[in-house]
């Protein structure tokens, strides 16, 4: 864990503007640190370093730096769009919520969801921009004009991010030694899935009541392409006494992760780590949190169970029976399950119900 821990702290010290540094004495999770242009030109090292992260955390630092600037570039606009998008009159932003119509794109009001058992309940508010509708394949869903104004901006951001999600997968199925282009076949750009942009945005809370933003989770998807500009962001690492460990945001990487999806293709040989997000550390407590994310998902129709074809992947341990459901129903039953609307505090504050695989990534018995 000491060596990995210098892997964030081996970044370059710069700092995002007006926003404090991110404190030196937190507890701060091991991610490795990789780097995009090295993974591009199949690095040996690199690309064993990557399969190592797949597998023990579900987490990584990609330095975006040199190919992908673009995209760093996008999505410095776009944190720009998102402060926009909030400082919309709340009545504006509510014609935007869909979970009346099942649907869990659009607006998220502050405190719509429970964060845990007790019926408490988020300290964020979120806005789903949905991959299908930028790239015209479903029917537009009505938008504020700070969004419906950008869809080049989306266009272009997603592309890039979803261009990274086909290299780590490509990447994953080469190493489980699945049939060539399983996994990229599953997660067309083009395909119908609920791949979306969120923009998250999160006040600082009251000194004498800071809880959980965001309730812990395992990702519903398969990739996750996260850019954090102030900590927040916790992960628990695998094992029976695990602590929450913040992930330090920095300037030029994205945080990657592994989702849901990942996991049960693979009978649990990816991770997708549990984490949450908390009020800022140190002195960042005190600024308003924005994150920008790109959930990549399996297209809406594949079946979320163990892959076929792969000398790599365990086999279910004996009597196991997965449940059949695809991609578009687990998505829904997870990203819906927690809304107090919709199922009443106690029906939201069931976590046994849209359980992801948070069991199999805790690890318990390590
Ligand atoms: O805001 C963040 O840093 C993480 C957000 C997150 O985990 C999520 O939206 O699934
Ligand atoms: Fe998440």
């Amino acid at each position: 864990m000491a060596t990995q821990q210098v892997e964030a702290f081996s970044a370059p010290q710069q700092a995002y503007q007006h926003t404090p540094l991110f404190p030196d004495d937190v507890p701060t999770a091991p991610l490795l640190r990789l780097s995009f242009a090295k993974i591009l030109a199949r690095d040996n090292e690199e690309v064993t370093r990557f399969v190592r992260a797949c597998e023990d955390l579900g987490f990584f630092y990609l330095d975006l730096t040199g190919p992908g600037d673009s995209l760093l570039d996008d999505a410095d606009q776009l944190f720009r769009v998102g402060e926009e998008l909030f400082d919309l009159p709340l009545e504006e932003k509510k014609k935007y919520d869909f979970q009346h119509k099942k649907s869990y794109f659009g607006y998220k009001g502050f405190g719509a969801n429970v964060v845990d058992k007790d019926g408490n309940t988020d300290r964020n508010e979120f806005y789903n921009v949905s991959k299908d509708d930028i790239f015209g394949l479903m029917d537009s869903l009505p938008a504020p004009q700070v969004l419906s104004s950008r869809r080049p901006l989306f266009e272009s951001f997603m592309s890039s991010a979803h261009g990274i999600v086909t290299l780590v997968l490509e990447l994953l199925n080469d190493h489980l030694h699945l049939p060539p282009n399983t996994l990229q076949s599953m997660h067309r750009l083009e395909g119908k899935a609920g791949d979306q942009v969120r923009f998250v945005k999160a006040p600082p809370q009251p000194i004498d009541d800071r809880r959980t933003a965001l309730g812990e989770h395992t990702d519903f998807g398969s990739v996750t392409v996260l850019f954090n500009r102030l900590g927040g962001l916790q992960v628990l690492p695998p094992g029976r006494n695990a602590q929450w460990c913040y992930v330090k945001p920095l300037p030029g990487h994205a945080i990657i992760n592994l989702g849901d999806a990942m996991v049960k293709f693979t009978n649990g040989r990816l991770r997708s780590n549990i984490h949450r997000v908390v009020s800022p550390p140190g002195e960042q407590a005190n600024h308003t949190r924005y994150s920008l994310v790109y959930f990549n998902r399996p297209e809406n129709e594949v079946k979320l169970r163990r892959l076929e074809g792969s000398d790599m992947i365990p086999p279910l341990d004996e009597g196991v029976v997965e449940e059949d459901i695809n991609s578009n129903d687990w998505i829904i039953r997870r990203a819906l399950g927690h809304r107090i609307e919709l199922f009443g505090k106690e029906g939201a504050s069931d976590f046994t119900k849209i359980q992801g695989t948070e069991k199999i990534s805790q690890r318990a018995y390590l």
